[in-house]
């Protein structure tokens, strides 16, 4: 597998105190790993390795960990596109492929998910509803992790796995009424690096281009669920995996 095996210097990140070429204000972030950007109706923390490699690594191989017919699968090497996943048993997390009705068609999601949490509030995603898996040790060492920069926790983590170039998701915004107003949230990412773009609901030339590398973190905050929309292209030229979780807070009805 391909990684940038060079973590980019921040400062290398802001020019003249926007980042990059874009006109958004950006600075460092305190803890030293990401910088804060600054956007209309809100802001994103993005350090782009905010693990290092060797537990970045560990993470990866901890959630695609699998065995085929008693033998373990070399998840790194393992071409996922052509496997049925029903033959595959994972150790760690129960991933799925979800479906979703569009006029009246039925449609398997370009990725694979899984849903973990607090409790059994469902949650409707996409027009389907899923209730979470109770969280595993290494999802709440990562929840952990996030109070440091969110100084919060999260009830629940929406797991999504790329299995390649091909697998996507289209635009979208986390604007869903169980996210509440001005949803925090919390993107966390291993394997390989995918293009997430961002683009104003109003003007879509007034757009975002961020790397999310193999150990990466991105925070959405204020009101970006609201007037941006989000999206990770197909890129025919990835053919591995890329493991994406998205931790989140969850209104109950009773709050
Ligand atoms: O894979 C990503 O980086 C984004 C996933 C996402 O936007 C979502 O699950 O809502
Ligand atoms: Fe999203």
């Amino acid at each position: 597998m391909q990684f940038f095996d060079t973590a980019p210097d921040l400062d290398a990140l802001i020019c003249q105190g926007k980042f990059m070429d874009t006109q958004f204000d950006a600075h460092r972030h305190e803890d030293g790993k990401g910088i804060v950007i600054a956007v209309p109706y809100g802001r994103l923390y993005y350090a782009p390795h905010y693990f290092d490699e060797q537990a970045a690594d560990a993470y990866l191989d901890y959630f695609l960990a699998s065995h085929r017919d008693g033998q373990p699968i070399n998840h790194r090497a393992h071409d996922w596109r052509d496997t049925d996943l029903d033959t595959v048993q994972f150790t760690n997390i129960h991933w799925r492929q979800d479906t979703i009705k569009m006029y009246g068609k039925t449609h398997k999601l370009p990725r694979i998910s899984a849903w973990y949490g607090d409790n059994d509030c469902p949650y409707t995603y996409s027009g389907i509803t899923l209730n979470p898996n109770p969280w595993t040790e290494r999802l709440l060492m990562l929840n952990d992790e996030l109070a440091k920069i969110c100084k919060r926790r999260f009830n629940s983590v929406l797991l999504n796995w790329y299995r390649s170039g091909e697998d996507h998701i289209s635009w979208h915004q986390d604007d869903e009424k169980e996210l509440g107003d001005n949803p925090l949230i919390a993107s966390v990412n291993f394997g390989e690096s995918r293009r997430f773009l961002l683009r104003l609901c109003d003007d879509h030339a007034v757009k975002l281009e961020l790397p999310l590398h193999h150990g990466s973190i991105l925070v959405m905050a204020g009101g970006l669920q609201h007037h941006w929309q989000h999206s990770v292209p197909k890129q025919k030229k990835v053919l591995s995996s890329r493991i994406n979780l998205t931790f989140r807070n969850i209104k109950n009805p009773s709050d």
